[in-house]
């Protein structure tokens, strides 16, 4: 069991909303709907519990709706230091069509002041080193400048963390300049991060191996159904999950960050971590929420997994 602390700059309240099809501009009549407490770097917490391990979790929470958040990590046992700051965490809206399709609409997040971004910073210089991985997940609220976003990754790394980052747009940029230990983004996000398309798997490799020699350890590419790639010094294994039925793709990309930790943080061969954290990952498209809740479905999916080493390996 490892001690793993999960920050999330912008934790949100899921709001998942089950339809036949959305039709843009009419009355749409949901079938279920569903309220969970989440954020990327919760989500991974939740995932690494159920994995055994043992989890703190920090970044901001709005005081006004603070009462699920507070349940959820009092449920899982889950050490809390979140700074509260004035205002309401977002509600994110995830609009699921019958066909598996998602539609999310994302808010922006409370303001964070100066004041309560030190107070974070001031946490973590204690906290940090007793943890065996940090993971950064997320985007980042409204307050929190890519300058800040910057100084908190060079202050995990100055500290030692093995810093896991899954962010997207101006912050994954900014972060893959702080080289973090693993970095999951998906192929759209790594495009949009770098400002341009990765047009062929020769730019693919050459941007791999720029990125793990500017000091990345694992780059784990994520595409959807299609499955990931996972490029290090030692090897390139592709990844191809077995077809699901898709309750809802929310919580795919978290639940692969927190199984390739769990994996990596247990030192096992490269192809077991790979499998079954892609395991995890299909099988939280097949729910809606967080979390390993059918160990017998995880093991089927883990034996159908599909693993590949490329030749193109980067050494
Ligand atoms: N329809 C699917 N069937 C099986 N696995 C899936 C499916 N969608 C996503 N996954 C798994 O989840 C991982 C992360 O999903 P992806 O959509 O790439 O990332 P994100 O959720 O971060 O956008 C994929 O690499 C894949 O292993
Ligand atoms: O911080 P962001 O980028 O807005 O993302 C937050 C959203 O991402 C999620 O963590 C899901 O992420 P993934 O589908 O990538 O695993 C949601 O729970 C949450 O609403």
């Amino acid at each position: 069991m490892a001690k793993i602390l999960t920050l999330t700059l912008n934790p949100a309240l899921d709001l998942t909303v089950s339809l036949d099809t959305l039709r843009p501009g009419q009355v749409n009549r949901s079938h279920a709907q569903h309220s969970h407490a989440a954020g990327k770097g919760l989500n991974v917490a939740q995932v690494l519990a159920d994995l055994g391990h043992a989890i703190s979790v920090a970044g901001f929470l709005g005081r006004d709706n603070l009462q699920p958040f507070e349940a959820l990590i009092e449920w899982r046992g889950f050490a809390d230091h979140f700074v509260r700051v004035p205002g309401e965490t977002r509600s994110n809206l995830k609009l699921v069509e019958a066909d598996g399709r998602v539609t999310d609409i994302n808010g922006q997040g409370p303001v964070v002041d100066v004041a309560a971004q030190s107070a974070l910073l001031r946490r973590l210089e204690q906290l940090v080193p007793e943890f065996d991985a940090v993971v950064v997940a997320g985007s980042l609220p409204r307050g929190i400048t890519l300058a800040w976003f910057e100084q908190l990754l060079q202050q995990l790394r100055r500290q030692g963390a093995k810093v896991v980052l899954d962010t997207s747009g101006e912050a994954l940029r900014v972060g893959l300049a702080c080289a973090p230990w693993l970095v999951k983004p998906n192929l759209e996000e790594l495009a949009e991060a770098l400002g341009h398309p990765v047009p062929d798997a020769a730019a693919r490799q050459a941007l791999v191996q720029q990125l793990l020699d500017a000091g990345v350890e694992h780059l784990v590419l994520s595409n959807g159904g299609e499955g990931l790639s996972w490029y290090s010094h030692g090897a390139t294994l592709h990844a191809q999950p077995p077809a699901v039925q898709v309750a809802s793709t929310v919580g795919a990309g978290d639940s692969l960050v927190a199984g390739m930790l769990h994996g990596l943080l247990q030192d096992e061969p490269a192809a077991q971590t790979l499998r079954r954290a892609t395991a995890i990952a299909a099988q939280a498209v097949t729910q809606v929420g967080f979390g390993i809740r059918d160990r017998e479905q995880l093991a089927r999916l883990q034996a159908a997994v599909h693993i590949t080493e490329h030749s193109e390996a980067s050494r």
